[in-house]
């Protein structure tokens, strides 16, 4: 290095370092600035008073109703913007002037699967919300003990932290149409309009039963039919996937209608159900149930409708391994799987089945049976009065970790159908001592773990 004293050489050489410094200086001022204006020009786009319309919905109902309120908003010329529960941030709330919140209840009075984690993460914490204006649209079933038990759960948190409530909560007792109607009303009110678009609900179409049969002889449980149902038309691809439900309505009860998991696919030509027929204590039997096992006679006319269960369907999970676990009359949802994927000839499936007997309860034996030997599946079964160590479906799981994490590590997804009761989260809590909680939730949140449990 060279040092010098002369004071010209100084003045110069810190005048050239000035000048290079103002060089560089310029464009990141320049950056800044039109980094602030940016962010400003989001802030007042964020600030501007549109409404959102926030869903937390398992089937299909409180979503289609959610889409319906958003159209009728827009018609009315008021910006709206369409959500799900889960994806509503702590921050979008504080700053929110108006939410519309439709969600339904699962399980006991609990939230939808997908938005547990808005139900987790911020029902526990406290937010200041006064500037917010809200009103809740709760969808339920009043045979449930905690009837809309979610709805009411976020309309009081929402009351506990400041927020006002637009009109009291609406509560939709299985799909009624008239509270359905009143929840129109009002927002037609609110939105100034009177010209709603129209609202009801996709008609049911008639179907036929084509065929019964009963699948487990000699059980000691309850008995279950296999049903197929024909329309008129042909069926294509596109009228339902693999995971999709049917809501069928019996004639004794039109207004109260059962959800069934589809058993099959399209390319089928049919849609499979299975139906256990459900008993009371006094010997009589369950209304749906009773009329599709032993009143309809094949090739009777029946009610149908088709519903997309949006949760349960194979999406991005298409051309991953499949770990299907169920019980039951659960394997009607996993079938509707397997049946897809051998359409597709894809193997990497792997079931874990709980019943009663193997000698009886092993429903579509023959069929899983011809789909391993072609190698498009491997299982494992649980019996729960066979005598064995491994009774219920998720006695199977610690035994097989090493596989589970296997497969999963490679990409697998999970899915679960069957009873709430016992199975559930039975399932749940040995999924989560094999991966690890933290694990599952994250899978959970990236949809490689579903569930239609009911
Ligand atoms: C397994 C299961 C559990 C349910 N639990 C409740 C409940 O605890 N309370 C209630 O009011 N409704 C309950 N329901 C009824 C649903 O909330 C109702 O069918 C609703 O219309 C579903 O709306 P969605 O399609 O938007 O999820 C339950 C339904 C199922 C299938």
């Amino acid at each position: 290095m060279i040092w010098t004293n002369d004071p010209n050489r100084l003045m110069l050489v810190a005048a050239s370092a000035a000048a290079y410094g103002l060089v560089c200086l310029i464009p990141y001022l320049r950056e800044r600035g039109r980094r602030l204006a940016a962010a400003r020009a989001k802030a007042k786009a964020a600030a501007a008073p549109g409404w959102i319309v926030a869903y937390a919905s398992q089937t299909g109902n409180a979503e289609a109703l959610a889409g319906q309120t958003v159209a009728t908003l827009r018609l009315a010329g008021i910006p709206a913007q369409l959500s799900e529960l889960s994806d509503l941030q702590a921050e979008d709330l504080l700053r929110a002037e108006r939410v519309l919140f439709l969600v339904s209840t699962y399980g006991e009075g609990d939230a939808p699967d997908g938005a547990a984690a808005f139900a987790g993460r911020l029902m526990t914490t406290r937010l200041p919300l006064p500037q917010l204006h809200y009103a809740v649209l709760a969808l339920g079933d009043s045979a449930y003990h905690q009837f809309c038990g979610f709805g009411r759960a976020l309309d009081g948190w929402l009351q506990a932290q400041g927020a006002q409530s637009l009109f009291p909560r609406i509560e939709v007792d299985r799909s009624a149409d008239a509270t359905i109607g009143l929840w129109r009303q009002h927002l037609s009110h609110l939105a100034g309009t009177s010209d709603a678009p129209d609202w009801s609900a996709p008609s049911y179409q008639s179907w036929t039963l084509s065929e019964r049969r009963l699948l487990n002889p000699c059980s000691a449980g309850a008995p279950v039919y296999h049903l197929e149902l024909s329309q008129p038309g042909a069926l294509n691809a596109a009228d339902w996937q693999s995971g999709d439900l049917v809501q069928i309505s019996a004639p004794a009860e039109p207004d109260r209608p059962r959800e069934y998991s589809i058993a099959s696919i399209p390319a089928d030509g049919r849609a499979h159900l299975l139906v256990r027929l459900h008993s009371h204590a006094d010997g009589s039997h369950g209304v749906a149930s009773g009329w599709l096992t032993q009143q309809a006679q094949v090739g009777e006319a029946v009610s149908l409708r088709l519903r997309a269960h949006r949760r349960f369907r194979l999406e991005g999970n298409a051309g991953r391994r499949l770990i299907l676990i169920g019980n039951g009359s659960g394997i009607a949802g996993l079938r509707g799987h397997l049946r897809a994927r051998a359409q597709a000839g894809q193997s990497g499936n792997w079931l874990l089945f709980g019943e009663r007997n193997s000698a009886h309860d092993f429903h579509y034996h023959e069929e899983l049976e011809a789909l391993r030997q072609a190698g498009l599946l491997e299982f494992d079964l649980a019996w729960s009065r066979d005598g064995g160590a491994e009774r219920y479906v998720q006695d199977l799981l610690p035994a097989r970790a090493d596989k589970l994490r296997a497969w999963v590590a490679d990409g697998a997804a999970i899915y679960v159908c069957g009873s709430l009761d016992g199975m559930a989260a039975g399932v749940d809590a040995a999924l989560a001592e094999a991966l690890g909680r933290e694990a599952l939730d994250a899978l959970a949140a990236a949809g490689r773990y579903r569930r239609d449990v009911y």
